[in-house]
Formats: C-alpha cells, structure tokens, sequence
C-alpha cells in the first residue's frame, strides 16, 4: 500500500466527526467527578443545559488543547484502488484512518536525535582520550556507564522516528455490519470479555461490579457479548455480587441505552455533577435517573452485606446440620454447599486449595423471551418505559479456577487462560478482551472501536491485538507519582505504532483468539485469491500436547480456525458438558502442554503482558494503537509511593525476565520488525542503567569529605559536555511532547520518576535477577494494593481539604527506600557544607576552585529537582501545603551550612590536624 499526505484535506470520517447515525460527541462537557451527590437543581440544570455548554472555559481550554495536539498530525492518505488489489479485500471496507506527525515537526526532531548520537559519541570518545581522573576505578566505571546510557537512550530513541495515530470510523463500521440495508440486523462478531479479579479483600467488589456492569450495557449486539469474571479466589462473595449486578444490569443497560448514558459504569456514571443530555427522552430522564440510581444505591448496599448475609446464612444451615458434624461450610442461597473458598477454611475449601467452579450466572439471550417488539415490554418488574429499547442482557459466566496446594498457578496469566478454555467451549467468540478488574469501560463504542481494526481490509486479518491505553481516575492533579505514564502510553506506544504496533499492556486490549493460540497469522493475500472464509493458508497441529486433552476445546480450535461464530453454548448433555467446563479449568490442565508458553498467555515472567504480545509480533502479527476522542477505559493506579514502586518493581524486573527467557529479543521472535525488536531490547534491559545511575548519584558525597576530588578532569569541558548531552535530551523532549499531545509535566514527572525508580525499584529489581540463579525465585506478582483510604482516613487533620488522595501522603518505609533517602539526606548534607565551604574559604579559593564548586552544585540541585516527589513523600501529610520543601530546604542548607562552619572553626582551634 503506498499513501501521500495531503496536509488538511479530511480523511475518512472519524470518530470525532461520524455525524448522524456514528457516534455522537461526549455526553459530559464538564465531569469533574466530585463526591459531591447529583442535586435536584443540577439534575434539571442538566436537562435544560442542552447547548449552553455547562462548563464553557473548561470545554473550550480543551478544544484548544486538542486542536494543538491535532495539529501536530497530518492524515496520511489511502488510495483505495491499490490497497484493495493488494489486499485482495474486494468489498471488504476501510474502517480507521491514519495520521502521521507534520514534517515541519517529525523532521527537526530526527536531526535532533541525530545530533544528540553525535554528540554523544564525541563526548565519550573526549572521556576516553582525557583518561584524568582522581579517583580512577570510578572514572572507568562511570565511562561503562556512559556507553551504556548511550546504547540503551538508542534503543529507546530509534523505535520512535516515525509515530503513528490511528482513528477508528465508527460509522463506516455502522454501515457495513450493523444498519444492513436488507434489514439483516448486526453482522458484527462475537467478543468474549474477560475480567480477572485476585479476591473480594485486595480488589474491591464494588469496582469489579462496576467493570462487569460497563461491560454488560456496552453498546455492542447483546448475543455477541458474553462477560467471564474469574475469580482467582473461588469466593461465594464474588459469585454473590455476579448475581446481583447481572440481575441490576436488567435495569441499567436498558437505562444506559435509552438516554445513550456515558460512562456505563455506575459508580462513575452517579459521581458526575453536570452533563448535556443526548439521549431520545429528555422528558423521561429525570424520572428514570432518580429510579436508577435509587436502586443502585440498593445494589451497592446488598453488596456491602453480602459477607455478612452469607456469613449468616451458612450459620443458620451450619445448626441445622450440626448433629451430622462435620466442617463449618459456607452455604449457597440455594441450600447446597459452596463449592470454593469457606469463611472457615477447611480442606479443599480454602484460598489455594479448592475445586474448579463454572455457572452461568446470566443465560445467553437467545435462551429466553425474544427482544420485545415495537411497544412491547412493560411488564411490572421494570417500572421505567423502555418501549423501542433492547432490554437483554449478554450472557454473564463466573468462572474460578481449580486451585491445589505445592502446583504453580501462574497468576494472572494462569487464570487468563482458564478463561480462554471455558469462554471457547461456552461461547467460542473468534474476538476477546480482557480487563483487570479496577478498569472499567468509559466508552461504550470502545468495542466497536477495536472492531474497525479487526475487520479493517488492509490490515485487519493480520491485527493479532489492538491496545488501547491505559487512563486512571484516582490519580491527583499533579500526578505526582507519574500514574499517567503519558510519555509510554502516547509517546512509546504511537511511536510502536508506525512500526509492528504496541505491545501488549494487560489490560484493555482486544485479542484475535487465533493470535492467542499461537497460530501464525494469514499469509498476505492475493488478489486471485477468492474471498474465503476461515484462516486460510495456515496449518496448525492441533493435538492435545498442544492444546491439552479436552475434546470439547480441540473441537472450539477448529471450529475458530474456520471462523465459526459460535455464541450459544452447544447442545450438549448438561452434566457431561459442565464436567468438561470443570477439566479446562483444573489445576493440571495446563501440565505437559503448550499453554504458558506457545499457547495462550505466556507464564513464568511477572509482566505476562510484555511477553504475551512480544510472542504474538514474534509470530508476524501486527497490533493497533487505538486511539479514542473520549477515552476507551478507565482504571485505578496505586497512588501511595511504596505502592507504586512495588508495581515499577514487578514491571522492571518481569521485563528483565523476559532477557534471561526463551523470549529473549536478541535470539527469538523471527518476524519481528527490526526497530520493534530494538523496542523489546529495551524493555527487557533498561533497568540495568540504574546500577550507573545510582553511581552518579551519590557523587554529591564527595562535598562531605576533606579533599577537592575530581572524577574527570578537565572539570570544567566534562561538565559543558554533560549539560550538553542531558540538555539535548530534553530538547528532543520538547519536540516529543508535541507530537504525543501530552503536557510538559508528564514528560518532567516521567524523568523524575526515572530517577526515583533508579534508585529503588529498579536496583532492587537487578537484584533479584542476580540471585534467581541462586534462589530460583522469579519476581513476585503481588497484587496491587487498590484499597481506599477515603473512608478510613477521613479528614482527621482539620484542615478541611479533601481525602480523596489520602492514600498519597502514606509511605510506608520499606527497605528499597534507603538509597533514594540516603542520596536525598548526602545532597543536602552537601549542599550546606558546600555552602559553608564556600564562607569559609571565601578568598582562599581560587577561581578554578571556586568554578568547580558552582559546577559541583549545579549537579547536586538536578539531582534534587528529580527527587523532588521523593521528597514530598519522605514529609508525608506535610505535603498537602505546597511549595513546603521550598522553604524547608533552604533552612536546612543553612543550618547544615552553619554547623559546618562552627565544626571547622572549633577544629582550626582544638584539633587542626583534623581540619575539614
Ligand atoms: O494471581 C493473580 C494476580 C492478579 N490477577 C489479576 O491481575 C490484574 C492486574 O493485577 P494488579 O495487581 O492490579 O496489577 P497492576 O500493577 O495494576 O497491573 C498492571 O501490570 C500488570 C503486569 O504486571 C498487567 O497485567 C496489568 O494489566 C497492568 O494494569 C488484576 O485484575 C488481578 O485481579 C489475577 O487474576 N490473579
Ligand atoms: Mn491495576
């Protein structure tokens, strides 16, 4: 396919512009998601709104952001005749569109990184050619150091010469699968949906309700949809809180339909203060609103109960069964034994050890009454008027796997994959997305969205997996852990875009099932081919070493590979199927067979997600990026530091993991494009940079001790060239900043965070990989702490402010923290004894001297700059006033400064020999 640009000539229509039947603009001009109630006067202001944009600045400062951003962008433009004799795609439609950055910004940028490579190489053949030095070791060393850096900043560059953006066209999507102009209905495929959940304590329920409940009023097909929760805990409380939202979901789907509500997670959905309504009943809204939320709050109640309803329950059946003895089991509502976890943990009943569970919890909507027809429906369980409004609710499966003591699970990555078994037997959708369970979906054409990649004719067939990015809601205004991640997820991730596509994030990505399975994808076809159905040209063993020994799934292989769209379950004897539905989640299942390695999600390595979708590129599949005006998904990020890093602990060293793995980007994966491995390198290695890092950073020291010591001399060059290398660093930053559209806090609190990392999670995680060969232990996957400190920590130090980030100004000291603490205390311990140096040497000094001490401290002060969040977290609540270290600081320096002079004094007088 070959394509020009034509700067400012529109494209497809995009997600943005799709007029009439597409997608309509955001709902929500102004959702600042206070805790704050829904207010009768905000709820009619709502109605009346309409137009009159109710946050007005607020609306137009983020058109203006987003015209920038756009403006960075240029469509590149597809000539149909040649793409479609390529593609062989005959009638097959284009369903996203293209952009690539403007040349006025995309070339100034590559000469940028050209000349920092020149440079770069300079400066380290200038070190190399002035071996002077001090302190000689250390000079060696830090010149690896600088070799290294130079290597790894390559292979973090490289990959990103040419980004990226892909619009999805929802209304062509429309057009050809759903509005058939025979009347035929929807011809969309089927999507299995996935939500993995560790336990009820660790992973709020209330959040993975609300997951469930944005998936299940999504706006997709209602028979094509089927949502699996597994439940990695084999808890009655989850299966519990399934029930009930699938049965609220009768409700809030049809709700969310009829007044086209965003988001449809209802948590979320009730937090919002103002909004334009756009739906087809303005008249109704109020009434149905009030309804709605009344009886969520009932939902949310009935939730919060639930252990103690159970708990109460399993006593009254535990008395009455107590003359027969036996173990205090926890019991179901419907009188029999719950086969998973007990509130008293018994043999075979407790949190590792318990059988594998499979109910449908919601039927498949084709097993009951057909959609109502034109005014039909109004029967006495749903109050509200749904007249013309698809009431159904997609088939919902609770799932939780076997678990037996002394077998590897495999986390996450284990029970993705016992999902993938029991979704193909049940539903067999050749489509799949998964969420962890504090993510949510945001917008409800998110799945459409994926779709326009999937069936798109150019590259569709070959799109292994489409990601959309990450975005948190719980995440303070100043970022001040760098939760957001925008130079990943809108500056790596467009970047990888250009080039074989993102890799794999964890959560919110589409999946082709095939692609998960470890089949190649299709070769290109031809245009002699004829439009065939089913995975042509590929053949796959299909065998139960590979697949492992269920007939029932080596059947659902075949039938995906020929792309039977299977969504009911198959009729089969009920016992014998729920038996095999049991076995594909058994705790053996995967034993001797290819599932954690070239099968499914891969295992073993703490970031299953880099790896999974390093496996599938390796195969030649691509992936999509996609992008979406209003975004796709919204999930939660561990705003409390010890937190956080445990989490940057997990991802670093799981990437390092992946290096010393069959997976490895140097040797493996033969269809990988060259700069997308040069990517994979990168992940897998960089944590390494902090070992030099770290080195650097507890050079300020040096003020502490007698003597002038110089680790590179001449001075004064090393330092020039130094401010030159890293300077040019961030001018590229400034250049990368534009085109990913994101703010230049992002980028400085991801330098910051860097540094932060550097020091803690990232050694800690070089550690590790030097000791696994001794312990054999991998990194641990602990799950991310995602409770709330909102309700436990309210407001108990008077100053009125809110808690929502209470979370945030808890550190918990932990022993990854002394370095980044010791570098912190030695720089400002320095900085006053420099500045005491300085008073007390006054006129003694020469001016080379006095050169290098300025020299010396500028390097200090950056490296406080990048510990600045640190810093915060080390004074806890005190935080909460800003600019607080701003004042803080320069006291310290002077009292450091102060006893420092008096200390030098005392000694020129007692103990001269003992000068400092
Ligand atoms: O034994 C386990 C452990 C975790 N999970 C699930 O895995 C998901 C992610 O776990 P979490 O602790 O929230 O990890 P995060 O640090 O938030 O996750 C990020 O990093 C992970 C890789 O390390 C990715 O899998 C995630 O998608 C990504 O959001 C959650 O839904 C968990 O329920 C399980 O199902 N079983
Ligand atoms: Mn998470």
């Amino acid at each position: 396919m070959s394509s020009s640009p034509v700067p400012g000539t529109g494209g497809a229509a995009s997600e943005h512009d799709a007029g009439g039947g597409g997608f309509r603009e955001p709902l929500l001009a102004n959702c600042a998601c206070d805790d704050g109630g829904f207010h009768d006067g905000a709820l009619a202001a709502v109605v009346v709104a309409n137009s009159a944009h109710g946050g007005g600045s607020r609306a137009k400062e983020k058109d203006a952001v987003k015209k920038a951003k756009d403006g960075y962008w240029v469509d590149v433009h597809h000539r149909p005749a040649v793409a479609d004799v390529e593609s062989g795609g005959g009638d097959r439609p284009l369903l996203f569109s293209n952009k690539k950055v403007t040349a006025a910004l995309l070339y100034p940028y590559r000469v940028l990184i050209l000349v920092r490579l020149v440079a770069v190489i300079l400066f380290i053949a200038w070190r190399i050619k002035h071996n002077n030095s001090d302190v000689m070791w250390f000079w060696a060393t830090s010149v690896v150091g600088d070799v290294w850096f130079a290597l790894s900043w390559l292979l973090y560059q490289l990959p990103k010469l040419s980004p990226i953006k892909r619009t999805p066209d929802l209304a062509a999507l429309r057009r050809h699968y759903d509005d058939l102009p025979d009347g035929g209905g929807s011809i969309l495929p089927g999507i299995d949906v996935f939500v993995t959940t560790a336990d009820p304590v660790s992973e709020p329920v209330l959040y993975t309700m609300n997951c469930v409940l944005s998936i299940l009023a999504t706006d997709y097909p209602v028979d094509r949809l089927t949502c699996y929760l597994t439940d990695d805990s084999g808890a009655l409380v989850l299966y519990e809180a399934l029930v009930e939202a699938a049965s609220f979901a009768a409700l809030w789907a049809p709700f969310c339909r009829k007044h086209s509500v965003e988001p449809r997670a209802p948590e979320s959905y009730f937090q919002l203060e103002g909004m334009i309504y756009n739906g087809r009943s303005p008249g109704e809204f109020m009434n149905d609103y009030r309804h709605v939320q009344r009886e969520y709050e009932e939902l949310k109640a009935r939730l919060e109960m639930l252990p103690s309803t159970i708990k109460e329950r399993s006593d009254v059946y535990n008395s009455m069964k107590a003359k027969e003895g036996g173990a205090h089991a926890t019991w179901m509502a419907n009188g029999t034994q719950w086969p998973g976890t007990w509130i008293e943990p018994a043999e075979n009943h407790r949190k590792g050890d318990h059988a594998g569970i499979v109910k449908i919890v919601q039927s498949h909507p084709s097993s009951e009454a057909p959609p109502p027809a034109e005014g039909g429906n109004n029967n006495n369980m749903n109050p509200l008027n749904f007249d013309g409004v698809d009431t159904r609710v997609p088939m919902v499966v609770y799932v939780s796997r076997e678990k037996s003591p002394g077998r590897e699970h495999n986390k996450k990555a284990g029970n993705l994959n016992a999902q993938l078994r029991v979704s193909a037997l049940l539903s067999n959708a050749p489509f799949t997305i998964n969420f962890d369970c504090d993510h949510y979906i945001n917008n409800s054409q998110a799945l459409r969205a994926a779709m326009c990649f999937m069936l798109d004719a150019r590259e569709g067939d070959s799109t292994g997996f489409v990601q959309f990015p990450q975005r948190f809601q719980n995440v303070d205004p100043t970022d001040r852990y760098g939760n957001h991640n925008r130079v990943f997820f809108d500056g790596a991730m467009y970047a990888l875009n250009g080039l074989q596509g993102p890799t794999y994030l964890g959560t919110g990505c589409m999946f082709r099932r095939l692609a998960l399975y470890g089949v190649d994808p299709p070769p290109p076809r031809r245009s002699s081919d004829v439009e065939e159905h089913g995975h042509g040209g590929v053949t796959v063993d299909i065998d139960t070493n590979k697949f492992g020994n269920s007939v029932l799934f080596l059947n659902s292989v075949l039938a995906a590979l020929k792309q039977e769209r299977r969504i009911a379950p198959p009729e089969l004897d009920e016992a014998a199927f729920l038996a095999e539905m049991t076995m594909v989640v058994s705790s053996s299942y995967d034993q001797g067979t290819d599932w954690g390695s070239s099968v499914g999600y891969i295992y073993n390595i703490a970031t299953e997600d880099i790896v999974t979708g390093y496996r599938i590129h390796g195969q030649g599949w691509r992936s999509m990026y996609c992008s979406m005006e209003r975004e796709a998904f919204q999930g939660t990020a561990p705003i409390n530091l010890t937190e956080r890093l445990y989490q940057i602990v997990r991802w670093s060293g799981g990437s390092m993991e992946v290096f010393f793995s069959p997976y490895n980007p140097l040797l493996s994966g033969r269809r990988l494009h060259l700069l997308q491995r040069a990517a994979y390198l990168n992940f897998t290695i960089y944590p390494v940079t902090s070992v030099f890092v770290l080195l650097y950073a507890f050079c300020p020291v040096m003020w502490l001790i007698p003597a002038e010591i110089i680790i590179q001399r001449p001075f004064t060059s090393y330092v020039l060239y130094l401010v030159g290398v890293v300077g040019l660093i961030h001018t590229i930053g400034v250049f990368e900043i534009k085109w990913a559209g994101i703010a230049w806090n992002d980028w400085w609190r991801n330098e910051q965070f860097f540094m932060i990392a550097s020091m803690s999670a990232y050694p800690t995680a070089v550690l590790h990989m030097v000791v696994k060969p001794i312990t054999g232990k991998g990194i641990h996957f602990r799950v991310t702490s995602k409770q709330t400190t909102t309700t436990a920590a309210a407001d108990d130090d008077g100053d009125g402010g809110d808690d929502r980030y209470a979370d945030m100004y808890e550190m918990r000291w932990v022993p990854m923290l002394i370095p980044p603490a010791v570098v912190l205390f030695s720089n400002v311990m320095a900085i006053g004894v420099a500045l005491g140096k300085a008073i007390v040497y006054n006129g003694v000094w020469s001016a080379v001297q006095k050169r290098h001490a300025a020299l010396g401290i500028l390097f200090n002060v950056w490296i406080m700059a990048l510990l600045y969040p640190f810093g915060l977290a080390v004074i806890g609540r005190w935080s909460k006033k800003p600019g607080i270290l701003f004042v803080l600081l320069p006291l310290a320096f002077v009292v450091i400064a102060a006893v420092y002079i008096g200390v030098h004094f005392f000694l020129v007088k007692f103990l001269p020999f003992m000068v400092i």
